[in-house]
């Protein structure tokens, strides 16, 4: 469909014996947000550092606005707007907060230097909740910090299809609806969004599909309601006896 932002189909990455992912195929639309979803080691972070080039697939394409990515360096994909986080945040830590954001324009077509790409990371900075934080090393600040740092730096990038890695994962109650709130204002501001999460909270309350992998194999594709309630997915999760 010419709609479709990110394309992924039958993408497949070996590691030795072991099938990391098997056989994913996802698509991403304008504004939507997509979970991805699975027991620890089902493949889901195997998946996006496929997407984002950090690992190069087996087989299978990823295609962003039509054109073929698979296999392409991480620095090509994030220039066609695709930016990312991390599971475990990957800041430059002796650097400022804004110089880590200011690093995040380097991909983006018009890069922005000096004053300018200042002015508009502290906007981003702002924007996650770190008014006041630029001037600090960014290997001083605490951990959910650093999240919202990186954050703020793949949105330097200005991504139409962002891929969060556990991004809310670790949160207190309030941080969480601060945090689905500030999810869902990137949707609203044209950002397509595939997260990676095991909040259920914000999976039920953030994502239009998800898709729902183990032993990296996708097994249900659906709406939140739909894939939560599959007999598969609550044994993939929770083992038989609460299926
Ligand atoms: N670089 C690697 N070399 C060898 N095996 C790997 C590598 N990266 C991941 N794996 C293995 O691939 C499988 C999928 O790992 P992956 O991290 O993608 O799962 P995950 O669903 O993201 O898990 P979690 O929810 O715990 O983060 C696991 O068995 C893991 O041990």
């Amino acid at each position: 469909m010419s709609n479709v932002l990110l394309d992924v189909q039958g993408l497949s990455r070996r590691f030795g014996g072991l099938k990391a992912v098997d056989g994913l195929s996802l698509q991403i639309r304008p504004r939507e947000i997509v979970g991805l979803l699975g027991p620890n080691g089902s493949g889901k972070t195997t998946a996006l550092n496929l997407i984002s080039g950090v690992l190069a697939p087996d087989s299978g394409s990823v295609k962003i606005n039509g054109h073929e990515f698979a296999g392409s360096p991480a620095y090509r994909i994030t220039h066609h707007g695709v930016g990312r986080t991390f599971q475990l945040v990957r800041l430059f830590n002796t650097m400022t907060v804004r110089e880590n954001v200011v690093a995040g324009m380097a991909f983006t077509n018009g890069r922005l230097f000096g004053r300018e790409a200042a002015r508009q990371a502290d906007a981003l900075l702002e924007r996650v909740g770190l008014s006041g934080y630029a001037g600090k090393e960014a290997g001083q600040l605490a951990y959910m910090d650093q999240k919202k740092v990186e954050l703020a730096r793949a949105l330097a990038g200005r991504p139409k299809v962002l891929l969060l890695d556990e991004w809310l994962a670790g949160l207190n109650p309030t941080e969480l609806i601060d945090a689905i709130a500030l999810v869902r204002s990137l949707k609203d501001e044209d950002i397509s969004i595939l997260m990676v999460e095991h909040v259920l909270e914000a999976v039920r309350s953030l994502c239009d599909h998800c898709v729902v992998m183990t032993a990296g194999a996708p097994i249900s594709y659906g709406t939140p309601a739909h894939v939560l309630s599959d007999l598969e997915v609550v044994r993939a999760y929770l083992g038989d006896d609460h299926a």
